[in-house]
């Protein structure tokens, strides 16, 4: 197989989307690692793995439609298999495994039959495991890679916090001829509305020239100003702190005018639609509670 992504938004021909199938019994609050999976453990409102299933099986469908090739995950029992995005990542036609969260560590495995399809000496896996990087913080936008990062003394005790500088040094050293940013995020293991797990909860571009951003997950107001100053003003969506909650700028591209999207999404909807870019709905409020939503249960391979 041959990899290529330059971005988010060229046309998409081939993914992984993660799976809910044999998800597991509803978590431990200790055994949680996120807060939105928190609140809906305490409320009662985790949700169910059929549900989840649904939801997944719309998207692969949308898929389908598209004629994008998907590979799934295989199995592995009672195992958190959803956010594929964040196990790896492909930038232009390098993959690369992600140093992920312990607890995440055994969902890699279960894409090693897609890995085994790829030239060896294109994948990589960093030297160390002080290196700490996972897709959901890694955007790539043509000659430019935007990393999610966190910069607290806290770092350590902070498992919201998925990726170090060592992180993004490892990055800028794979790809010497791509201007490397790296954005200082909010973190809350607290409350989901001040969290930004990775990059992609507060951040992502989409169509021609346009992004979606939520200010108040960059610690640095100068990082929400790079991105600001990059696409302008006029070029951004703002969403406001329930809206990152719900995920609003974790849609999902197939094209620079396809995009799939929650159906919830009332207001984004409606300004993609205005651009022109036809939005594809999909119910994904379920998934959401897990605080990922499209973008962080696909892991694109190949676009045009
Ligand atoms: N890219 C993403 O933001 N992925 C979402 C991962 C959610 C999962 N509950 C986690 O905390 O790792």
């Amino acid at each position: 197989m041959k990899l290529n992504i330059k971005n988010e938004t060229s046309r998409l021909r081939a993914v992984v989307l993660g799976t809910a199938t044999s998800n597991g019994p509803v978590p431990k609050i200790e055994e949680a690692y996120d807060p939105k999976s928190i609140e809906h453990i305490k409320a009662g409102t985790y949700p169910k793995e059929e549900d989840m299933v649904a939801e997944m099986q719309a998207v692969a469908s949308i898929f389908e439609k598209y004629n994008v090739k998907v590979y799934r995950p295989e199995i592995i029992e009672n195992y958190n298999q959803i956010f594929a995005r964040d196990i790896a990542l492909v930038i232009d036609d390098v993959f690369i495994k992600s140093n992920i969260l312990p607890d995440r560590e055994k969902e890699i495995k279960a894409i090693q039959y897609v890995i085994d399809q790829i030239e060896p000496k294109k994948v990589n896996k960093a030297p160390s495991e002080d290196i700490h990087f996972e897709g959901g913080d890694i955007i790539v936008h043509n000659d430019h890679i935007f990393i999610g990062t966190y910069k607290g003394d806290d770092y350590s005790d902070c498992i919201v916090a998925r990726t170090n500088m060592k992180g993004v040094a490892y990055i800028k050293s794979l790809f010497p001829n791509k201007t490397v940013k790296e954005f200082d995020l909010r973190k809350s293991m607290q409350d989901p509305k001040d969290n930004a797990l990775h990059l992609d909860c507060c951040f992502q571009p989409v169509g021609k020239n346009k992004a979606i951003i939520h200010k108040e997950g960059f610690r640095n107001l100068d990082d929400y100003k790079y991105l600001v100053d990059f696409f302008g003003n006029e070029n951004l969506f703002h969403i406001d702190r329930d809206e990152m909650y719900y995920m609003n700028s974790n849609i999902f591209s197939i094209s620079e005018d396809v995009v799939i999207s929650e159906k919830g999404f009332t207001r984004l909807n409606v300004w993609l639609r205005n651009l022109n870019i036809t939005v594809e709905e999909v119910p994904y409020t379920e998934i959401a509670k897990q605080e990922g939503l499209l973008r962080c249960s696909t892991m694109p391979l190949i676009r045009d």
